[in-house]
């Protein structure tokens, strides 16, 4: 290759890279929550990709952490044991036999292989669930379902949340990976938690900066299943109207964005976990992918304030 070729091609990549500057100053030592859950894990190159953009933000100077869902693994590994799947307001009825289940497949097998791909990078990553330490204490949830509470057994409701754990392994320059599993304030068991609202109730608590929410669709379309028209970006007055009209995993997804946002987290996010290095894109690049919440301007709150008198 001549020296003007090289030239030629090498300029190009200096532009990508100058383009991450801003966002690189914006973001440095800023928390950011990455969910990435089961249906986003789907392949092998995916899951590479994704470890590989993880430890890229660990390097850039941000603080990573990983909450993980396991959803279709769950199922698969309950369907090996002869035991139903059944939801019931987007949440898995977790009978006592389908909460060792869900336990040892988020803890002893999705979280295993997530620390095992980032740590192909370093000795960084550090696998709990929300029993550790006290990371996540719950209380049974109860769905209104048709206007009654019902009973969906082992599924928990966030009560409580220490940080503890995950600021010291922060501070030690680890990368924490964590199970979306409680413990119990009632008894001396364990709940099951969907992933998408750990993962919300822990950037709040964080004061994370950043919210971002993995799954397998482009974001949060407009009209579904009629078009695919995604939203990019949208306040959380806006995203709370639009609430009740979701349906099945937009849910606890666009919940726990409107949470975070409304609890000190800058932006929350919904990204395609099928496109590689989704998270690099979203965060480095001025173009951004997918649905990004924010909050309310404060003139919007002042408005409303007004309104209400
Ligand atoms: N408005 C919407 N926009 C995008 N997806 C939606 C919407 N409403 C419902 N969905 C469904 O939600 C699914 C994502 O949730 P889920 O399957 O729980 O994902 P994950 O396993 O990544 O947590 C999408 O695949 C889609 O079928
Ligand atoms: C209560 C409840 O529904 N918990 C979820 C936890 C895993 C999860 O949320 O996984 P995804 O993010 O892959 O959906 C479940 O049992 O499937």
């Amino acid at each position: 290759m001549s020296n003007a070729t090289r030239k030629h091609t090498a300029l190009p990549k200096a532009q990508i890279l100058i383009e991450a500057l801003p966002w690189l100053t914006r973001h440095n030592g800023k928390t950011v929550v990455i969910k990435f859950g089961g249906n986003a894990m789907v392949n092998e190159e995916l899951k590479a990709a994704f470890a590989q953009d993880v430890v890229f933000l660990r390097q850039a100077g941000l603080k990573p952490v990983v909450v993980h869902g396991g959803g279709p693994q769950i199922n698969a590994q309950l369907d090996l044991h002869g035991l139903e799947s059944e939801f019931k307001a987007g949440l898995r009825v977790t009978t006592p036999e389908a909460m060792d289940v869900v336990r040892m497949v988020l803890a002893g097998q999705v979280q295993r292989e997530i620390v095992g791909l980032l740590n192909q990078h370093g000795p960084l990553a550090i696998g709990l669930t929300g029993e550790d330490a006290h990371t996540i204490t719950a209380t049974q949830h109860r769905p209104e379902i048709d206007g009654e509470l019902v009973d969906i057994g082992r599924v928990g409701e966030i009560t409580a949340i220490d940080t503890g754990a995950i600021e010291a392994l922060l501070e030690d320059g680890r990368i924490p990976v964590i199970s979306s599993i409680a413990r119990s304030q009632d008894d001396g068991h364990v709940y099951n938690v969907n992933a998408d609202t750990a993962a919300a109730a822990l950037a709040a608590a964080l004061g994370a900066e950043t919210l971002m929410v993995l799954t397998d669709v482009e974001g949060l379309y407009e009209d579904w299943p009629n078009s695919d028209e995604v939203i990019s970006r949208l306040t959380a007055k806006q995203l709370e109207k639009l609430l009740p009209e979701l349906a099945s995993g937009m849910v606890p997804k666009m919940e726990g964005c409107l949470h975070a946002v409304r609890n000190g987290v800058n932006t929350a996010r919904v990204i395609d976990g099928r496109v590689q290095h989704s998270i690099l894109l979203e965060i480095f690049t001025d173009e951004g992918i997918g649905t990004m919440v924010v909050p309310d301007a404060e003139n919007d709150v002042a408005n409303d304030a007004v309104g209400e008198s």
